[in-house]
């Protein structure tokens, strides 16, 4: 399949990478949102992230201006009538997935797949939301997207083989390597990690240590480039808990149980990094 035009679904921490890495492949890109600003601010961190490898020398001024100009601004979802490849990466709420993925089967030309970035929502049930579930596929990318060289590629109950050999070609071309995992909450990535990163929680609100021995303890202890608290706050507090609600919904096991000092975060608008405020403070 021959793909020029990728769009992505959400301006946000990984739609902004994920258009990075497209346009720096070469591909024409229509980044999306709900609104300008939101757009605006996706653009804004893919020009920072640009502009640190100019100045690195890992290019040029001038590609830097021909990886900018493939990406085109999209607030209007019809933009989807001129892609070939869309990939989803709004927030992790499934009713929100569904409804973009039913509109998108209608906006999108015959042959478009539709992939979605999900951390752990199912494919198959995402796909069930179009009349095309052969050509629905999960293709989880890492944050940050330009640095992690991880894709996690997930099959829908109902997705092509074609389809599978699509996303494991473009993510080679885009300098990834491509792991095939099945489809199950969390997939592979995040019913280990975020386990991990929920216990973490639970040693802060249990009182055994502060957030900044908890992560000093597995940096230096266990060699993880960042600690647990500091990641999750750089993933968004609101992204860790949907991923546990998503595994103790989908399990039925109460060891998934999300941590209430991770919910009382949440509803206090302490999303990490992205909001100024999670276990640590950014502003
Ligand atoms: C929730 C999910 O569904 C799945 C997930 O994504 S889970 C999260 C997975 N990600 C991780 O676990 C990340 C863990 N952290 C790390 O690997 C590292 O801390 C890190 C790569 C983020 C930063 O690395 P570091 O060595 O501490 O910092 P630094 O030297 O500044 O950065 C290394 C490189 O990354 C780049 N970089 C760092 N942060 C970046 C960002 N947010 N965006 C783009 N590039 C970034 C730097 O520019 C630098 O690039 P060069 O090698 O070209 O110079
Ligand atoms: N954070 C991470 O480390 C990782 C996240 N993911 C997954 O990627 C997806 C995005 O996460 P992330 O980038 O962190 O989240 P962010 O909150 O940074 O960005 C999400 C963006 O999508 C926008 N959005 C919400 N609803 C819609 C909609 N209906 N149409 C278009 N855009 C919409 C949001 O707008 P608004 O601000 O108004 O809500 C926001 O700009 C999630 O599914 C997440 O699970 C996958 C791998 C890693």
């Amino acid at each position: 399949m021959d793909i020029k035009t990728v769009m992505v679904i959400g301006a946000g921490q990984m739609g902004s990478g994920i258009a990075q890495v497209h346009a720096m492949a070469g591909f024409q890109v229509i980044l999306h949102d709900l609104n300008d600003d939101f757009v605006e601010r996706g653009l804004t961190q893919i020009n920072t992230n640009l502009t640190r490898q100019v100045e690195k020398e890992k290019i040029t001024a001038t590609d830097k201006e021909e990886i900018v100009k493939r990406i085109e601004r999209s607030v209007h979802l019809n933009d989807a009538s001129k892609a070939d490849f869309i990939i989803e990466a709004a927030v992790e709420n499934m009713k929100i997935k569904q409804e973009l993925f039913a509109k998108l089967d209608e906006l999108a030309p015959g042959h478009t797949i539709l992939a979605t970035n999900t951390s752990s929502l199912p494919i198959t049930e995402i796909a069930t939301a179009t009349k095309r579930p052969e050509k629905v596929i999960g293709m989880h990318f890492m944050n940050p997207v330009p640095v992690m060289k991880l894709v996690e590629v997930i099959r829908g109950l109902a997705t092509a083989d074609e389809v599978y050999e699509v996303v494991d070609t473009l993510s080679k071309t885009l300098g990834k390597t491509p792991v095939e995992v099945n489809d199950f909450p969390g997939f592979v990535s995040n019913r280990i990690l975020m386990p991990m990163i929920n216990e973490a929680i639970f040693t802060v609100y249990e009182g055994v240590a502060t957030p900044e021995a908890v992560d000093e303890v597995m940096k230096l202890g266990m060699n993880h480039p960042m600690g647990p608290l500091t990641l999750a706050d750089f993933i968004g507090l609101d992204t860790c808990l949907y991923i546990m609600e998503t595994l103790h919904e989908g399990f039925g096991d109460d060891k998934y149980r999300p941590c209430p000092l991770l919910r009382k975060y949440v509803k206090a608008g302490w999303l990490g990094k992205k909001t100024g405020r999670g276990f640590y403070q950014y502003r």
